[in-house]
């Protein structure tokens, strides 16, 4: 090993995609010679037309779906080489905020936030005091015992939001947080996003809400016809702009 390398200074890779390609039923290719790496502490959007595929790239990363080929190494494992034992422990590592979230109808509100917590072993006075700070801030604390049948839209999503950010995950990725909620809401809810990666969380945000990405100067990786390219915050070129 050479003595003057630096990668060690680099922040860890949380995830990296080499060349990527996934083809749904054998001919909608919808990833096409895709290339990212996202690093301990970076925050990005990712943006493109309805249909390029940002939820199927943040299902890859979750390991729910397989690349037709090229390789995709999360937190520096290579995912076809892991062991299907192996995924869970990397996904705990990992928040998820997909559109259709997959709330327990028959758990309230607390319970659903909290059910991350029970199942990794964790007693109840040691998450107590997070989720109840979490439904707070999304704006439920009047809803702690709601189950889900009896919220709204916005209100389902922002539990599933509280649920992915309960366990301090490394990683999150958010599919349209913002997408059912006003516009005051949404701004707290990339507020919250915004902390968490001050603390350390790495966050990825598909998102069409152009408000939002023109305001928060982050780097924005677009996905357009299978490719993914990285790019400048809008927030910083609106501010250089004459
Ligand atoms: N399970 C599936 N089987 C077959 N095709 C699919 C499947 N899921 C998505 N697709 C197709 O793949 C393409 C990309 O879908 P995806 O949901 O990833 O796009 P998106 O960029 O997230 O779209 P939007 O911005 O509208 O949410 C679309 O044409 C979609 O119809």
């Amino acid at each position: 090993m050479s003595a003057t390398t630096n990668t060690s200074e680099l922040p860890q890779k949380i995830v990296e995609l080499r060349d990527v390609a996934l083809t749904y039923d054998g001919t909608h290719e919808v990833l096409k010679h895709a290339d990212m790496v996202l690093r301990e502490g970076d925050f990005r959007f990712l943006t493109g037309p309805s249909g390029a595929g940002k939820t199927t790239l943040l299902k890859l990363i979750y390991m729910a779906l397989k690349p037709t080929s090229g390789s995709v190494r999360i937190f520096g494992e290579e995912v076809r080489d892991l062991a299907t034992d192996d995924r869970p422990a990397l996904r705990r590592r990992l928040g998820v905020v997909f559109q259709e979230n997959r709330l327990l109808d028959h758990l309230t509100a607390y319970e659903n936030v909290a059910l991350p917590m029970r199942v990794m072993g964790f007693k109840d006075q040691d998450y107590r005091g997070d989720v109840m700070e979490l439904l707070s801030w999304v704006g439920l604390g009047d809803h702690i015992l709601a189950k889900p049948p009896v919220l709204s839209g916005g209100q389902k999503q922002r539990v599933a939001l509280a649920r992915a950010l309960v366990s301090k995950p490394d990683l999150i990725l958010a599919d349209e947080p913002t997408g059912n909620v006003d516009p005051e809401m949404g701004g707290k809810i990339m507020q919250l996003l915004l902390e968490l990666n001050r603390l350390g969380t790495a966050v990825i945000v598909a998102t069409h809400d152009f408000h939002i990405v023109r305001r928060i100067p982050m780097k924005i990786l677009r996905l357009k016809e299978g490719h993914l390219t990285l790019h400048q915050p809008l927030a910083e070129l609106t501010e250089q702009a004459p």
